[in-house]
């Protein structure tokens, strides 16, 4: 068993890949050990999270969820603990591995109730897992919003139930209270999915812990994959700015100058060797809190030799320039102002596809909205399949994608998507996108092929948020310089 975190590596499953790996290392076990193996990985991180529970609520579910969670409690009575089990299947029903668990956990003298007990010390949600066919409702629906409301820890089974374990979904009113829950936790089961990991899937699961349960992962196709950490980008002690390459950030029109600044700002402290303001606002003349950046007319620069960021705090006004841009520059980050330029100018689609079409390497950051615009459906479209909009996207423009939000998605065409897991709900504050954005520019600039270059810029962006200091506000001019200083 292991936890998962920010530098985890590992392939994700979707349902259907699982259940081919499932079918797999079925056939070559004796019947029921699976669901005992899953049982008994399910209890012993029970007793890791609550070694003092005096209550332990099992809330099965009518398929193999509900069995993993009855052999659970088995394992659970046997090493002492109390498990309270309320069961929505059906003996004569229950699927055979279940049904075992059932008898299992009968003879072990579990007990079995029709409503949850009174308190419980951890709460363990074993009513649907990848099996899920329809959103819960009825006593299903009321025994999750009760965990979900109590102050007790929640272990969810395989995924938290009502899950959509591919893309991350859940109906609203199912998920977990921001103000009463106790923490969450979710066992993974054989795989891990890529819904735990994107749209409300880390709200839903909280801390996700993985058990192979002893197979092979080899009979199936991964969906996409955690990336883990970057690795390191070491600078040679003979090498001189111009080693780490040129950044143009061309945006900031008229009262948006700071957006472009603090691009320039992320870009510099990433790393690039020079990096270029070419500010749509041609009042502004000089940072003076910033004076390693150079302050240029956009339309001076000569973006062949340069890695081009495009788009923040560009306003209407960036829609001018991108034919040049998209034609001349030699590495491009397109962002904000410039991704909605594209997306309403089929004339800029045509530029930006034939980027990808002469290998020249191109990011788009979009948030879900820009990604909607581009994909001209709505926002909700994309949030409802995040790693499929990514896609899409990439294939569609040649180019690498970083579609933001929680559980960012990186997609490139031919590659496998992979979902970023540095990163918390302090980056949901004006500028962040801004900083971003210039540190793919500078990833960029070192030479980096695109996708590489966007995993690592989103990997650093979010690992700088999970870093800061608890008391401290994170501003998005503070994030680009590095942190805290
Ligand atoms: N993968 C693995 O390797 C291993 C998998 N294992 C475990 O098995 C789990 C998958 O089991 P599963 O296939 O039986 O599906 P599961 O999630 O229990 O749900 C199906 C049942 O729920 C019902 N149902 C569906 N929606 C409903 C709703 N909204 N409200 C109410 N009922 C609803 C549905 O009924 P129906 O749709 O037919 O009406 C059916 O009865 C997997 O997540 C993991 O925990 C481990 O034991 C070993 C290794
Ligand atoms: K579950």
């Amino acid at each position: 068993m292991q936890r998962v975190t920010s530098s985890t590596v590992a392939d994700l499953f979707d349902v259907a890949g699982t259940r081919s790996l499932e079918h797999a290392a079925a056939a070559t076990l004796p019947p029921h050990t699976l669901m005992q193996r899953a049982g008994l990985a399910v209890a012993r991180l029970a007793m890791a999270l609550a070694p003092h529970a005096r209550t332990v609520w099992i809330a099965c579910g009518p398929g193999n969820n509900g069995g993993d969670g009855l052999e659970a409690a088995a394992q659970l009575k046997q090493r002492g603990f109390a498990p309270v089990v309320t069961w929505l299947g059906d003996a004569d029903r229950a699927p055979p591995d279940a049904r075992a668990s059932l008898e299992r956990a009968r003879a072990a003298g579990v007990v079995f109730d029709a409503s949850p007990p009174a308190a419980w010390d951890l709460a363990i949600d074993a009513l649907l897992g990848i099996g899920a066919s329809r959103p819960p409702d009825g006593v299903m629906a009321q025994w999750l919003r009760s965990m979900n409301a109590g102050a007790a820890p929640v272990l969810s089974v395989d995924v938290p139930s009502g899950l959509d374990a591919d893309t991350g979904r859940v109906s609203a009113d199912l998920m977990p209270s921001r103000h009463q829950g106790g923490r969450r936790f979710c066992l993974s089961l054989l795989t891990l999915k890529p819904g735990l990991f994107t749209a409300q899937g880390r709200d839903a699961a909280g801390e996700v812990w993985l058990d192979d349960l002893g197979c092979e992962s080899s009979a199936a196709t991964p969906a996409g994959r955690l990336a883990g950490t970057p690795p390191p980008r070491a600078r040679w002690h003979a090498s001189h700015k111009g080693s780490y390459g040129d950044v143009a950030v061309i945006g900031g029109a008229p009262g948006m100058a700071g957006a472009a600044l603090l691009a320039a700002s992320a870009a510099l402290h990433a790393g690039a060797g020079r990096v270029f303001a070419g500010l749509l606002d041609g009042r502004a003349a000089l940072d003076a809190s910033q004076p390693e950046l150079m302050l240029r007319d956009a339309a001076s620069l000569d973006l062949a030799q340069m890695t081009t960021v495009m788009g923040c705090g560009g306003g209407t006004a960036v829609r001018a320039l991108l034919p040049r841009v998209l034609s001349t520059a030699h590495r491009l980050v397109i962002d904000a102002d410039a991704l909605n330029a594209i997306a309403f100018d089929p004339a800029l689609q045509v530029l930006l596809e034939s980027r990808g079409r002469r290998g020249q390497q191109t990011v788009l950051t979009p948030h879900p909205l820009e990604a909607a615009r581009l994909l001209d459906v709505d926002t909700s479209a994309v949030q409802a399949d995040r790693i499929g909009a990514a896609q899409r996207l990439a294939n569609r423009f040649g180019s690498t994608v970083v579609l933001k939000g929680s559980g960012t998605v990186i997609a490139a065409p031919g590659e496998r998507p992979s979902i970023n897991l540095t990163g918390n709900a302090r980056l949901a504050s004006a500028g962040t996108g801004d900083v971003l954005a210039g540190m793919v520019g500078a990833a960029l600039a070192s030479g980096l092929p695109s996708l590489a270059a966007a995993r690592e810029a989103v990997w650093l962006h979010g690992h700088r948020a999970d870093r800061w200091p608890a008391d401290t506000p994170l501003t998005a001019g503070a994030l680009a310089r590095g942190g805290v200083h």
